[in-house]
């Protein structure tokens, strides 16, 4: 049989800095009989020769249109816009499958060129649950923000740092102040829900956490008494927003919405007062002038959408240490694993639906 080939790409984003299976865990694959191929990289996290030194093959940057038609082209954010049609079995964040802007496009070049995507949000285990996600540290990463603006301490443009030095500002901006603030964190239970409970426990913030059962009968009064709002909800099909436009003129407390979801072109986007993500450059948009004579003061939103990205080392280690033992399962006697049955359907179903 074939080796399974897996090829890790470099990522057209220039701020992506994780890489979505670390040096360290190289090693695991290859034992497994696995072929492995890096791409050089600008801005990676883990540099080519150390990625050479666990015994990957390097390869230039942006190659894998070249590569040999059975690898499994990995890396983690979007493709290039270039080429036009995709022949590789490709595995990364694509965000297509639910209606998202692009995602026609994304799926009509798979469809074009043969390839097939599996999206790594749809590696499911038998139960419907992720298997693998960067949830945590985008939680972590979203609720630090949140209190940093808050606090009047967030250095803008943003850029990737180490977790010592967050936690440091988190900690100082605790001691300022910021240990007055009130926080929500909805989707409290999952991965992000607890890094954002992490982050906000840092800067010593209180923290409520609601997930599907508190939100169940929603206490909208009781969500605005809140100054920071942190949204790690993953719904997947459209349910009562928490937030919407009428809310804003309430009088309210709340003056941050942190939108670790980012779900924020989709049907199920949780908070449709905000329909566009910020970016590293200008994180903080405004979404409410609020109203002087009620007291009200005005709403912001912060939604990045590659939050992970700002601790670029922790975030890595940590998808690569999920991620690489179902990597393994691609070669499952002739048959892949569970998950990625999983995500073959996912694209199967939204190939079908862009047909339809
Ligand atoms: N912004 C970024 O950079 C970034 C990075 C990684 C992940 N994400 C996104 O963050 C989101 C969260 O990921 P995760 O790994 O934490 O998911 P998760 O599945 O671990 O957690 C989601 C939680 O939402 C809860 N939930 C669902 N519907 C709810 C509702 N109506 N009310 C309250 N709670 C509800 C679930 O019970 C679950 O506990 C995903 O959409 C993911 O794509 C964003």
């Amino acid at each position: 049989m074939q080796p399974v080939h897996v090829w890790i790409r470099s990522e057209a984003r220039g701020t992506e800095r994780r890489a979505p299976v670390v040096p360290a865990d190289v090693p695991l694959l290859l034992d497994a009989g696995f072929e492995v191929t890096v791409e050089e990289s600008p801005q990676r996290i883990f540099t080519v020769e150390e990625y050479a030194a666990a015994g990957a093959s390097v390869a230039g940057e942006g190659t894998w249109v070249d590569a040999p038609h059975d690898a499994y082209v990995l890396g983690i954010k979007e493709l290039p816009d270039e080429p036009a049609s995709l022949r590789h079995r490709h595995i990364y964040f694509a965000h297509a499958f639910k209606g998202q802007d692009d995602a026609r496009r994304t799926l009509e070049r798979f469809r074009r060129g043969g390839g097939r995507l599996l999206d790594i949000e749809y590696l499911t285990d038998t139960d419907g649950k992720r298997v693998v996600a960067f949830g945590y540290w985008a939680g972590y990463v979203g609720a630090a923000l949140g209190v940093l603006h808050l606090a009047g301490t967030l250095t803008v443009p943003l850029a990737p740092m180490a977790r010592h030095e967050l936690d440091a500002q988190l900690e100082q901006a605790g001691k300022d102040g910021a240990d007055l603030l009130l926080a929500l964190v909805t989707g409290g239970r999952g991965r992000s829900g607890r890094g954002a409970h992490g982050a906000l426990l840092t800067a010593g913030v209180p923290v409520t956490r609601w997930d599907l059962r508190e939100t169940r009968d929603l206490h909208k009064q009781a969500l605005l008494g809140h100054d920071l709002l942190v949204n790690c909800v993953v719904t997947h099909t459209p349910t009562t927003p928490f937030l919407e436009r009428a809310d804003l003129d309430h009088e309210r407390r709340l003056r941050v919405l942190a939108d670790v979801t980012c779900d924020v072109t989709g049907p199920t986007n949780m908070l449709p007062v905000n329909t566009e993500i910020t970016t590293w450059e200008e994180p903080v948009r405004r979404l409410h002038s609020g109203n002087p004579e009620q007291g009200t003061a005005p709403l912001e939103v912060i939604a990045i959408d590659n939050l992970p990205s700002l601790l670029p080392r922790e975030a890595s280690e940590g998808f690569s240490a999920d991620l690489t033992p179902h990597l393994l399962g691609l070669a499952e006697e002739g048959r892949p694993s569970v998950p990625w049955q999983a995500a073959g359907r996912a694209f199967d179903e939204a190939i079908g639906r862009l047909e339809a």
